[in-house]
């Protein structure tokens, strides 16, 4: 692999907005490697847009220490892409001209791709390119921020919430643009959502955050295979328990995978919506401890 093997190392890294506010970033420590495609969850003001702004180097860290393709933000930001929530784009401006604008200010980087913008805002869009962006829908804008993400080809890319106001259909077309260019061009993306069944199927990494923590972060597949479903009734001694619920006439768990399966349950993997959603309702409790975390 060339050029750093870790798109994005956080190490104790921490985060309060003003010296007396609480944390919103507490000792969080992960690493998402190069290549791979992130998602990044966690439930509302958990500090999702907080990491992608540090990482994009619009923030600076309170403490710790924080990496992006090998450098300190905004150190590598010629190869970085943010596309922010508020998607914030000169309203005055035509589609064309602020295409132009991406054109321009990357020229430097010599990697500016006009095809790559242009196809995702006229060809996959339908936009004009002589409209105003004041004219646009939130989708509209959402679609020509991303377009500038494209073009500038850049090695990894931090999308906060990208997909939130795009319709269905859009939605299918941008994740898809997105897996050809991870594919491609072995770019990383790392992308917030609330909507689970995007990121299944699509990301091959995950990083969860709640309560100022990472819950839980590493490889996909890894994730998936070291937990387990169980359903039944009975103690769950010696198990080390994501989350119980009620369930008819006995329970379901989600647990680490470890301990022998105890009597009276049976066991079946969990997709990884069962497994994030666990985390998720448990987020603001003690962390479970997790042996293969990346
Ligand atoms: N500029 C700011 N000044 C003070 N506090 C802030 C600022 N920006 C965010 N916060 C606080 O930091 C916490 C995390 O916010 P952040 O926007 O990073 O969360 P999030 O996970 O992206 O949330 P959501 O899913 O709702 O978009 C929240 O408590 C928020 O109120």
């Amino acid at each position: 692999m060339s050029g750093p093997e870790w798109a994005v190392e956080a190490s104790g890294l921490v985060m309060r907005y003003g010296r007396r506010r609480a944390r919103v970033l507490d000792d969080c420590t992960f690493a998402v490697p190069a290549g791979r495609v992130c998602g990044l969850v966690g439930p509302n003001g958990a500090g999702k847009s907080t990491l992608l702004a540090l990482a994009a180097g619009l923030l600076r860290p309170s403490g710790g220490e924080l990496k992006v393709l090998g450098a300190v933000p905004p150190g590598a930001r010629a190869d970085v892409a943010y596309v922010a929530q508020s998607k914030p784009l000169p309203a005055q401006l035509t589609v064309a001209s602020v295409l132009r604008l991406g054109a321009e200010l990357n020229r430097s980087s010599g990697r500016w791709s006009a095809s790559a913008a242009e196809t995702i805002a006229y060809e996959q869009g339908g936009l004009d390119p002589k409209a105003r962006i004041r004219s646009l829908s939130g989708g509209q804008r959402t679609r020509v921020a991303l377009a500038l993400a494209f073009g500038k080809r850049a090695r990894l890319m931090l999308l906060d919430e990208p997909m939130a106001d795009l319709d269905p259909v859009a939605r299918q077309e941008l994740m898809g643009a997105l897996m050809a260019e991870a594919a491609e061009h072995g770019t990383t993306i790392v992308m917030s959502s609330h909507v689970l069944p995007e990121l299944e199927g699509t990301c091959d990494h995950l990083v969860l955050l709640g309560g100022g923590r990472v819950r839980l972060a590493g490889a996909v597949d890894e994730l998936v295979s070291s937990h387990v479903l169980l359903t039944g009734t009975g103690p769950l001694d010696g198990q080390r328990v994501v989350e119980h619920r009620p369930a008819g006439r006995g329970a379901t768990a989600l647990v680490r995978r470890g301990e022998a399966l105890p009597p009276g349950w049976d066991a079946v993997e969990p997709s990884l919506e069962e497994i994030v959603l666990a985390h998720l309702r448990t987020a603001s409790g003690p962390a479970v401890p997790e042996e293969a975390a990346v």
